[in-house]
């Protein structure tokens, strides 16, 4: 039986890479009878029709399922900020991260653009990170700083890039992966979401194994889905002091005897980290009070 993973869907056709070919494939009728539908990143089983066409006999079970932008058998996202223009925003930083450990993704923090940046304020920065548990990377996609450290760790995985406009996340793709030819636009000229116009992810394949996943507008900014009792797991530091907190359903806001506030009071717990879980906390309250 052949095997491939779906890249790209489009029109009812699937684009299915298999070795180093694209196989162009239909379903096979019975999927289409289902509330069934394949997505990219799922991997497949298909025979041949004619050269380089086929029909998808049936769908492997799947790994994980990303729902914005829909993506299956994700591995990692890798969060993309610029150390400069746009500035830094560690507040922004947390955001991402907490819904990034919502979908309980592998994480990876890129920080782009370190040919700009002041060296002491993104080596503080990595350090708060870095003391969380999470990977860190530094680049400069345009002069190829890191990039071949960024590249090892996407090897013969499914990667998502995720971040705001402007992070320089189209570039760092080119710059991985040469021949890509994203488009890149200056900050400036770019309204709102950015340019990217496609709905639909695509999977663009590395060299030497492994996808990339350039998302068109991850939505980044709603928290109203969130359990305020929940946003704890999505701090690791926070997650792993809360139970020698003294009420178990202390939840690190108001409660007497809170082991987590004590951990910020003693600089265990970086301030800035438990200030973004207050504000995203109270936006949570808000969204359930219909604000
Ligand atoms: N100085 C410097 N500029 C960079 C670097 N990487 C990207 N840029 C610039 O930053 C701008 C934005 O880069 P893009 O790659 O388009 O950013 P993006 O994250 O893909 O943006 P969206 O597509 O809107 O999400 C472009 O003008 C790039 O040339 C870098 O390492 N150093
Ligand atoms: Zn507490």
């Amino acid at each position: 039986m052949l095997k491939g993973i779906v890249v790209k869907a489009y029109n009812s056709y699937y684009y299915l890479q298999s070795g180093n070919k694209i196989i162009t494939c239909h379903l096979r009728g019975r999927f289409k009878k289902g509330r069934f539908s394949l997505i990219v990143g799922d991997e497949v089983t298909y025979t041949l029709t004619g050269p380089e066409k086929g029909i998808i006999e049936d769908i492997l079970p799947r790994r994980s399922m990303l729902k914005r932008p829909m993506v299956a058998n994700v591995d990692q996202v890798v969060l993309t900020f610029a150390a400069v223009n746009p500035d830094i925003n560690p507040a922004l930083i947390d955001r991402f991260l907490v819904i990034a450990e919502y979908s309980e993704l592998d994480i990876i923090i890129c920080i782009n653009k370190i040919d700009l940046a002041n060296i002491d304020t993104i080596a503080s920065l990595v350090e708060r990170y870095v003391q969380v548990g999470y990977r860190m990377f530094t680049v400069a996609a345009k002069t190829g700083i890191g990039i071949a450290k960024l590249q090892e760790y996407l090897h013969d995985k499914i990667s998502v890039f995720a971040g705001p406009s402007g992070a320089g996340k189209s570039t760092i793709l080119n710059a991985v992966q040469p021949g890509l030819e994203l488009t890149t636009g200056e900050v400036s000229h770019k309204i709102g979401r950015g340019k990217h116009t496609t709905r639909f992810a695509e999977l663009l394949p590395l060299n030497g194994g492994g996808f990339v996943v350039d998302t068109p507008g991850f939505s980044f900014t709603d928290f109203s889905e969130m359990e305020e009792a929940h946003l704890m797991d999505y701090f690791p530091e926070i997650a792993q002091i809360a139970p020698t907190c003294k009420f178990n359903t202390c939840i690190h806001y108001k409660e007497p005897q809170c082991a987590v506030k004590q951990a910020v009071a003693e600089g265990l717990i970086h301030t800035e980290r438990y200030q973004s879980y207050l504000d995203i906390l109270t936006e949570i309250k808000a969204s359930k009070r219909g604000f």
